[in-house]
């Protein structure tokens, strides 16, 4: 579904990414664990097509549809988060209020609450990026240092959603710097020097 060959990346004389080579899976939870600056936004940001690799491919199934958090999420600001959840899914005429509705009530986000997102916390803010990334049935799901501000019961709504997805076969990759409690994954990596290598 998802396979990365000997990937590069550059930005300038600074050799970001060096070799690096991933293949994910139905239903496989890989963690990409690195420090700040390590490349692991941009292993997502190539991976998306926001940044173009120096050398390397990416090759991405044809009936895959990916989902991804990255750094921070951007929203309509103005908008509820009800409405900008409806406006992203509706750019892929995908929208199932529902769903949406239930993973919001979940996240203890109330999808009646009018107001602005830009009034909202970077936890709430967080939440709902992982709502987009999800909401469609996408089925590889890249999320960047997806519990950034998020509280104690919000992570755990986060792991027990995580379980979901992999039993609907769906592939999650997790980059941060740090482990998540409770979250097991079938692999570690870890992102040194530019270097993806195996964590244990
Ligand atoms: N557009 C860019 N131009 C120049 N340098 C960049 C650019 N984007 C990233 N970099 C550099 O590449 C390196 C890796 O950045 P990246 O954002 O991928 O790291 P990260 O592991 O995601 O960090 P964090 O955990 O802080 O989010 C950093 O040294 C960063 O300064």
């Amino acid at each position: 579904m998802l396979k990365i060959e000997h990937l590069n990346k550059k930005f300038g004389k600074k050799e970001v990414l060096k070799d690096v080579s991933l293949t994910l899976s139905p239903g496989q939870r890989i963690h990409i664990i690195g420090k700040n600056g390590s490349g692991k936004s941009t292993i997502f940001k190539i991976i998306t097509g926001i940044l173009k690799q120096n050398d390397g491919t990416v090759e991405i199934g044809t009936d895959d549809v990916i989902g991804a958090v990255i750094e921070n999420p951007g929203f309509l600001e103005y908008e509820s988060s009800l409405e900008n959840l409806k406006f992203l899914a509706e750019l892929n005429h995908d929208y199932d209020e529902k769903l949406v509705k239930e993973l919001m009530e979940e996240f203890s986000l109330d999808p009646e609450d009018s107001q602005p997102v830009s009034r909202y916390s970077i936890g709430m803010r967080q939440k709902l990026g992982i709502i987009q990334a999800i909401m469609e049935n996408q089925n590889i799901v890249l999320l960047d240092e997806p519990t950034r501000g998020i509280d104690k019961e919000g992570i755990e709504t986060f792991v027990k959603i995580l379980g979901q997805l992999k039993e609907q076969k769906r592939a999650v990759i997790i980059a941060s710097h740090d482990d998540i409690s409770n979250l097991v994954y079938d692999r570690e990596l870890k992102l040194k020097d530019g270097v993806l290598v195996e964590e244990k």
